[in-house]
C-alpha cells in the first residue's frame, strides 16, 4: 500500500505567553499513513495530537519537517496538497449554526469547488448516507451534538477529498451516537477508499474502528503499530484466578513479591507473566499453601490497558 499522508520529523514550538521562552509541543514526529487506512492519533492530553492534526491539514506551518500528502509538500505546495484533505476540527467551528443544514450543505459545496450542477446530487446522496434527510431544514443551533457532529463529518466529505482528519470526532456524544459516527467512518474507508485519521481519547473508537495506532507523547510518537498487533504484543500472559478461600496475608506476600498483581478483588485476582509458563509456579504455590482454585481464566486485554501501559512505561524511562 503505497503511502499518501508522509509526516517526516515535524517540530513545532509555541510562545509561552508573555514571556520570550518557547515550549516544544511537538519534538520531531514521523509516520506515514497508506490509502484506505484508518488511523488512530492517541496520547495523553497535551501530547501534541491536535497541534499534529493542525499541521496536517495546514492550519500550522511546522517549525522543522515536512508533510507530504498525495506526492505534495503541505507548505510548498499548499494548495495542491491540501486539495486532497478535509478536516472535522475539534469543536463547532466547522458550521454555520444560524443556516440550517441545508443551507450549510450547499454553502460549503460551493465553498470546497463542487461544480454548481452537482451541488443537489451530491448533497442529497451524503444526506442520505448520514441520514440527516428529516433534518435538512433545521437550524444547526437547534441540533444535538451528535447531529451536529455527523454534520459536519457530512460537509467534510463535500469535497470528495482522499484524506479525511478528524479532531475528537466521538468527544461528548453518546453511546449510540458514537457507534453511528463509528460505523460511518467505517463505511466512508471500506466503500469510498478514503484515508481516515482520528485524533482522540475514545479506546473503542481505536479498538474497533482503526487497522493502526500511532500513540504520541510529549510530542513524540512512542507506538506505531496495528492495533491487533498491539493488543497481541501486551496480551502476553494476563490471567484471572478466583479462589475458593480467602489467603493468609503471609501468602499474599509471598505472591505479590513474585508476580506482578494488577487487582485484589476478595477472592479474585488478576496477575499477568512475563512467560507463560510461570502460571504453572503460581499453581504450585497454591498447591503447597492447599488454597482451593476455583477457575483459572485468561484475560482479554484491551486496548485501553495497552495504551496506559505504554504511556507509563514511557513516563518512567
Ligand atoms: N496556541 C498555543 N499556544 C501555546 N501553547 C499551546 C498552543 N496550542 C497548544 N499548546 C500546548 O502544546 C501542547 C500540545 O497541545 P495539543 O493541543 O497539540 O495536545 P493534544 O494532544 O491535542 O491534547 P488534548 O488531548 O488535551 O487535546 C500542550 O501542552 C498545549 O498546552
Amino acid at each position: 500500500m503505497g503511502s499518501i499522508v508522509t509526516v517526516d520529523g515535524i517540530k513545532k514550538s509555541y510562545k509561552k505567553r508573555k514571556s520570550k521562552e518557547e515550549f516544544v509541543a511537538v519534538k520531531g514526529v514521523s509516520f506515514e499513513v497508506g490509502k484506505g487506512e484508518i488511523v488512530g492519533l492517541l496520547g495523553p492530553n497535551g501530547a501534541g495530537k491536535t497541534t499534529t492534526i493542525k499541521t496536517i491539514c495546514g492550519l500550522l506551518v511546522p517549525d522543522e519537517g515536512s508533510v507530504t500528502i498525495n506526492g505534495f509538500d503541505s507548505v510548498k505546495d499548499r494548495n495542491k496538497a491540501l486539495g486532497h484533505i478535509s478536516a472535522v476540527l475539534e469543536g463547532n467551528r466547522n458550521l454555520y449554526w444560524r443556516l440550517n443544514v441545508l443551507e450549510n450543505m450547499e454553502y460549503f459545496a460551493g465553498n470546497r469547488g463542487v461544480p454548481k450542477k452537482e451541488i443537489k446530487t451530491q448533497v442529497n446522496k451524503l444526506l442520505n448516507l448520514f441520514q440527516l434527510q428529516d433534518k435538512k431544514y433545521e437550524l444547526v443551533n437547534n441540533l444535538s451534538r451528535g447531529m451536529q457532529q455527523k454534520l459536519a463529518i457530512c460537509v467534510a466529505m463535500l469535497a470528495d477529498t482522499d484524506v479525511i482528519l478528524l479532531d475528537e470526532p466521538t468527544l461528548g456524544l453518546d453511546v449510540e451516537t458514537g457507534y453511528e459516527v463509528r460505523e460511518l467512518l467505517r463505511t466512508i474507508a471500506r466503500d469510498q477508499g478514503k484515508t481516515v485519521i482520528i485524533s482522540t481519547h475514545d479506546m473503542p473508537v481505536v479498538q474497533d474502528l482503526c487497522q493502526r495506532t500511532i500513540i504520541i507523547n510529549d510530542g513524540k510518537v512512542i507506538a506505531n503499530e496495528r492495533v491487533d498487533q498491539l493488543l497481541r504484543l501486551f496480551e502476553t500472559s494476563a490471567y484471572q484466578v478466583n479462589l475458593k478461600e480467602e489467603l493468609t496475608a503471609e501468602q499474599r506476600e509471598i505472591l505479590e513479591l513474585k508476580f506482578p498483581i494488577h487487582r485484589w478483588e476478595g477472592l479474585k485476582l488478576e496477575v499477568s507473566f512475563e512467560q507463560e509458563q510461570d502460571i504453572y509456579e503460581l499453581m504450585e504455590i497454591f498447591k503447597k499453601n492447599q488454597t482451593p482454585i476455583e477457575t483459572i481464566n485468561r484475560t482479554e486485554i484491551n486496548f485501553e490497558q495497552v495504551f496506559r501501559k505504554l504511556v507509563k512505561e514511557e513516563v518512567a524511562s
